[in-house]
């Protein structure tokens, strides 16, 4: 995939510039990786064969994306598929074999190495499943650390770290070491100093996988929540298909190193790219994650006046809730305008995967 697809309609999504701009990028290891992306015989090969001919593995392999200002990128796929690599490239934490990766517009792939390291702790931080807290200091320092290595003044740091510790709910804790600390507080800890030095975008590499599901949950919902405030853009690696649905504004879903399909939830869900994504998605509650925009047909002549209101990113779930209430059709309205009415059957035949209808009942 060389090109980024058409923005999708839903209004949830932020279509702002590109933050990354990331294009026909190839990581191979293992000798002489770079004859790979260069011979279209050797690119084409599979997994198996690529190791037998030439002992070398392409963790990402010819994938292109943007990441745009303020979303939430989700890069999610099965062990093995690539996730790490492809965001370890973003900062060049990992050297990719070839393609071009551009930061605001700036090639990331010709930065020196003063320029990486502004990159790394300035623009883009990454923040680990393992957060590596120093362990002799208070939470209220592991937080100014990344401060204190901007050169911060002590005061000044003392002052943002506390306004993060605050922020992630760990007042009262300042003094505590991390190991007074349960693993999701620790979590936050790792948060709060990420989120300290105020970099443009946060790369998450699996941070909550470690964590039972409960505190991982309210992990999950702290950061709707931050990027609900802040806005900040984020890449969020996981495994995980319920986390990828409930904090992506897209996902790009990997396998084999390739990006499969890229898109918002609902699409993923509401029309998987091919058999590998269906099967991917098949238990996920569709009616959590369809809207009624994509349940909605059009309305009959005595249908547009009447029946309850829903936005158009009310989910089907809602719009059940609604429908069965007032016994008969709901109508999608935007701007005062109606778009289209929901029904009963236009609502299960979402829940059951069929094709909304395209003509008024
Ligand atoms: N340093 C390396 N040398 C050789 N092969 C590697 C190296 N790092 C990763 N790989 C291979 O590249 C592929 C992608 O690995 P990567 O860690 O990016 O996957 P992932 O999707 O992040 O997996 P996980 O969810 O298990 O962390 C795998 O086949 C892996 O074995």
């Amino acid at each position: 995939m060389n090109t980024e697809p058409p923005a999708p309609s839903g209004p949830s999504v932020p279509s702002g510039p590109p933050v990354f701009s990331v294009r026909e990028l190839w990581k191979v290891f293992g000798p002489k990786a770079d004859r790979v992306p260069a011979d279209p015989d050797l690119a084409a090969l599979g997994p198996a064969a690529l190791r037998e001919r030439t002992g070398c593995t392409a963790a990402v392999r010819d994938v292109s994306f943007d990441v745009r200002k303020g979303e939430v990128f989700v890069v999610m796929g099965l062990s093995g598929s690539g996730k790490s690599t492809l965001v370890r490239c973003l900062t060049r934490l990992i050297e990719p074999t070839s393609g071009s990766i551009a930061i605001d517009g700036e090639d990331v792939l010709s930065m020196d190495a003063s320029r990486l390291r502004q990159l790394r702790r300035h623009r883009a931080a990454m923040v680990f499943q393992h957060f590596g807290l120093l362990p002799h200091r208070s939470v209220l320092d592991n937080v100014a650390y990344g401060l204190e290595i901007q050169g911060i003044a002590r005061a000044e740091r003392r002052e943002r770290a506390a306004e993060f510790v605050t922020k992630v709910g760990l007042e009262g804790m300042e003094h505590r070491r991390p190991a007074q600390l349960s693993g999701g507080q620790q979590q936050r800890v790792g948060l709060a100093r990420a989120l300290a030095v105020d970099p443009e975008v946060l790369l998450f590499d699996e941070p909550f996988s470690a964590l039972d599901p409960l505190i991982r949950r309210d992990m999950q919902e702290e950061v709707v929540r931050l990027h609900g405030e802040e806005g900040r853009t984020m890449v969020f690696i996981t495994h995980d298909l319920g986390e990828a649905l409930k904090l992506g504004d897209r996902i790009a879903l990997m396998r084999g190193g390739r990006i499969v399909q890229l898109g918002t939830p609902e699409q993923i869900v509401g029309a998987p790219a091919d058999d590998y994504v269906r099967d991917f998605v098949r238990d996920v509650p569709r009616e959590q994650v369809m809207t009624v925009r994509s349940a909605m047909r059009p309305a009959g002549p005595a249908e547009t006046d009447s029946g309850p209101a829903l936005a158009p990113d009310a989910t089907v779930h809602e719009a059940i809730e609604a429908v069965v209430r007032s016994g008969g059709t709901a109508r999608v309205v935007e701007d005062g305008r109606c778009l289209g009415v929901v029904g009963h059957a236009d609502l299960l035949g979402v829940v059951a995967g069929l094709a909304p209808r395209t003509e008024a009942a």
